[in-house]
């Protein structure tokens, strides 16, 4: 099978299964795209929190991309946790080389409310990576943070979509409303349009990791050639399935359901 599709993950772990590497590599599979992943950082983590992280040498994070570089073909790649500046220089310097859409989720907090990277990270992300990216995924607190401006209302989300593209060089923003009160609803700005994609809120708890799941979701529709508007849209579908039927397992907010629509 040579025709098979790639995609590529660039991220910290979750040991207990529902964001990070596993929920991407996942939800990879979920897709019928060929994962592969690089580790930034291993976190203890759970339903409830995080206990402690151990970051990866730079070294190690350089030779793990220079060896699929090097051998395998990548159609699309996505970044979450990546934890401090050094990381970020290295990380970026091999993006250069890979010709393919990447996808950044500017992970900075888990759903729990721990941080994931540090305060000089967040700025070199947004001067430094972002202009790389073909999307970039925040959710409310990240777009306010990535814009300086505060967003309240559907419409401030969509000045931030437009803000980030116009300001940051990214070719696109998808800003997501999981964290608005009423409908689900997200903004993508392309540079010449905006899109909505709106699906019901579904009242769960059961939360951890869909921010990974959709932006792992949509790198594998880019890897398999979809447009950006439709990989967008089939993830929005994916993500909303995986919410509806999320998992009621452990003491906290539980993970997503990754085999909630079965694409064949
Ligand atoms: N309760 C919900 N019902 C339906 N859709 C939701 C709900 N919560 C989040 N979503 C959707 O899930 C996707 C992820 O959005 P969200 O804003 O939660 O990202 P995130 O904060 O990065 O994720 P996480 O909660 O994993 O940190 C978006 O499409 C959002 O609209
Ligand atoms: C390694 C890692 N990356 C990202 C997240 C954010 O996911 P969420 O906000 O859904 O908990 C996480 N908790 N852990």
């Amino acid at each position: 099978m040579n025709n098979v599709s790639c995609a590529l993950t660039i991220a910290g772990t979750d040991p207990s299964g529902g964001a990070g590497i596993q929920a991407d590599l996942k939800t990879f599979q979920e897709l019928q795209t060929y994962g592969m992943s690089v580790i930034t950082s291993v976190v203890a983590q759970n339903t409830t929190g995080v206990t402690s992280v151990h970051h990866m040498p730079i070294n190690m994070i350089e030779d793990q991309l220079e060896v699929i570089i090097k051998d395998m073909p990548i159609h699309a790649l996505k970044t979450g946790m990546i934890a401090n500046k050094q990381m970020m220089e290295i990380i970026s310097k091999k993006i250069e080389k890979m010709d393919a859409p990447y996808v950044m989720d500017p992970v900075m907090v888990a759903t729990s409310g721990d941080s994931l990277i540090d305060t000089e990270a967040r700025s070199f992300l947004r001067e430094y990576l972002l202009p790389q990216t073909a999307l970039v995924t925040p959710n409310i607190p990240e777009a306010e943070f990535i814009t300086g401006h505060s967003i309240e209302t559907l419409e401030d989300m969509k000045d931030a979509a437009k803000h980030i593209v116009d300001h940051f060089n990214a070719d696109a923003a998808l800003i997501k409303g999981g964290h608005m009160k009423a409908e689900a609803v997200d903004f993508l700005y392309d540079g010449s349009a905006m899109h909505t994609f709106s699906a019901k809120r579904i009242n769960t708890k059961n939360t951890h990791g869909t921010g990974c799941t959709y932006s792992a979701a949509i790198t594998s529709y880019l890897a398999k050639g979809y447009s950006m508007v439709e990989a967008v849209q089939k993830s929005k579908d994916f993500v909303t399935a995986a919410i509806s039927k999320s998992f009621e397992l452990g003491y906290g907010n539980g993970p997503t359901n990754h085999w909630a629509i079965r694409e064949r």
